[in-house]
């Protein structure tokens, strides 16, 4: 193993992220950790060169104050007791305690700052094949940002023992199925099972309405696919997730209540029985495309902006069509191309279309035309709590609105929705 690593374990702090991001920034790797971690446990973490104590308001834990067990005060390492209230009090100034974090981890651990995302890949490239051995995994491959960097990384590792699973539901955006058959299929040369279920999605959601039961519809097809793929494999006994950590943090941890349960398009039926291989749980977003782009994988799919689950089915209001459908990923298609052209790719949080369920009148060749409007929508945000609109330049908002009436069949009119959150949530579904 290449790295050092530096192991936080979680006191009732609502800071573990924060302090393990710290010494990353360091240069050093970091895990989190529960309290209650035993002493074989910590054993088996490769090269622990410290361990930080990380204290704070929730270390009570109903009626008790928790704390770690006496083998880990007794641990080898150095052992760092930090708390953000009490008895072991934690500079608040960054300085300070960048200062006080660098003294520990070079001073009294002697740790190397040989944190970096080669020597990351290469430690979980010998992790997964520890893990692996000559076993079989699947992995659901939607072509987002989390699978793709999983599938990047278990297809170095492992090659063909992996077998990606590419669902195309129709809810994908213009050019997104044939790109993940050309990175990983062609280029990787992965065992690519690409599944075309357009058909078998649209016809379920033919005259459903409403959203919720679009998303649950959506969903329970999903895994009903996805099931079918994987008992025609034999002898499978991993499953690769593109569980990051955020997506931990979100599902709560021993001291900190649950902030919402992460149930991804991904859940699978309990009696697959597949164990997990989750090679980037300890990585945040940052982290993650740093290190799909250091396994070579494109910049439009590292860098791609957020994508909800039903994919383009919330953007095409009320019952899915199959032509408001395409008008919905034509035009967004021509919305990602001018905002790219003019410099606001990577700038701009999320922006999108949506084309609501409504017709008004228009002329086209001279004639009347009743047709659909298409509503532009681009937001910047923080949290995703609050978003405000990106002030767009009216000649780019004039250049996307002929493109579209012009080249989207069935469209006559653009809107621009001009709502911050609050009142108006991100997507319109
Ligand atoms: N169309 C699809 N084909 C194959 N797998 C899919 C598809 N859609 C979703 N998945 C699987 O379900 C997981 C969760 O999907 P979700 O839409 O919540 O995206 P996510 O958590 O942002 O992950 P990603 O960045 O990989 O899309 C994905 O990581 C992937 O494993």
């Amino acid at each position: 193993m290449k790295q050092d690593m530096i192991v936080v374990l979680d006191l009732g702090s609502e800071e573990n992220p924060k302090i393990a991001r710290e010494i990353r920034a360091l240069g050093v790797y970091s895990e989190i950790h529960p309290h209650d971690i035993t002493k074989a446990e910590l054993d088996a973490l490769p090269n622990v060169k410290g361990i930080i104590l990380n204290g704070g308001k929730n270390r009570v834990v109903d009626g008790v104050e928790i704390d770690v067990s006496d083998e880990v005060y007794a641990h080898s390492v150095p052992v760092l007791s930090v708390d953000h209230k009490g008895s072991a009090p934690w500079p608040q100034d960054d300085d300070a305690r960048t200062e006080k974090l660098r003294a520990f981890l070079f001073d009294t651990c002697g740790v190397q700052a040989n944190w970096n995302m080669e020597n990351f890949i290469a430690d979980q490239i010998e992790l997964i094949r520890r893990q692996v051995g000559d076993g079989k995994v699947l992995l659901a491959l939607s072509g987002g940002v989390d699978s793709s960097v999983v599938a990047a990384l278990l297809i170095k590792a492992i090659g063909k023992q992996l077998t990606c699973v590419h669902v195309n539901h129709g809810l994908l955006r213009q050019g997104e199925p044939e790109q993940v058959v050309r990175v990983f299929g062609d280029e990787m040369d992965a065992n690519l099972v690409y599944v075309d279920a357009v058909d078998r999605f649209l016809d379920k959601l033919a005259g459903v309405s409403d959203p919720e039961q679009k998303r649950k519809i959506i969903g329970a097809e999903f895994i009903r696919v996805f099931e079918e793929e994987a008992r025609k494999l034999s002898g499978v006994s991993f499953l690769g997730q593109g569980t990051i950590y955020p997506d931990i943090i979100e599902s709560g941890t021993k001291t900190v209540k649950v902030v919402k349960s992460h149930h991804n398009v991904g859940g699978l039926p309990e009696d697959l029985d597949f164990e997990l291989v989750e090679p980037l749980k300890m990585l945040f977003k940052d982290e993650v495309r740093a290190c799909g782009a250091a396994l070579g994988l494109p910049d439009s799919m590292v860098y791609r902006q957020p994508f909800p689950g039903p994919g383009l089915g919330v953007r095409c209001l009320g019952a899915i069509t199959r032509d408001r459908l395409e008008a919905v990923r034509a035009s967004d298609a021509i919305l990602r191309e001018e905002f790219a052209a003019a410099g606001l790719e990577g700038k701009v949080w999320q922006y999108f279309t949506v084309v609501p369920d409504i017709k008004s009148v228009g002329v086209r060749e001279g004639k009347r035309a009743d047709e659909w409007p298409v509503i532009l929508r681009a937001v910047n945000t923080i949290d995703a709590m609050t978003a405000e609109i990106e002030e767009i330049p009216y000649a780019l908002l004039k250049k996307i609105t002929a493109r579209i009436t012009s080249e989207v069949p069935g469209v006559n009119r653009v809107l621009y929705d001009l709502t911050p959150k609050p009142t108006g949530t991100i997507e319109w579904e």
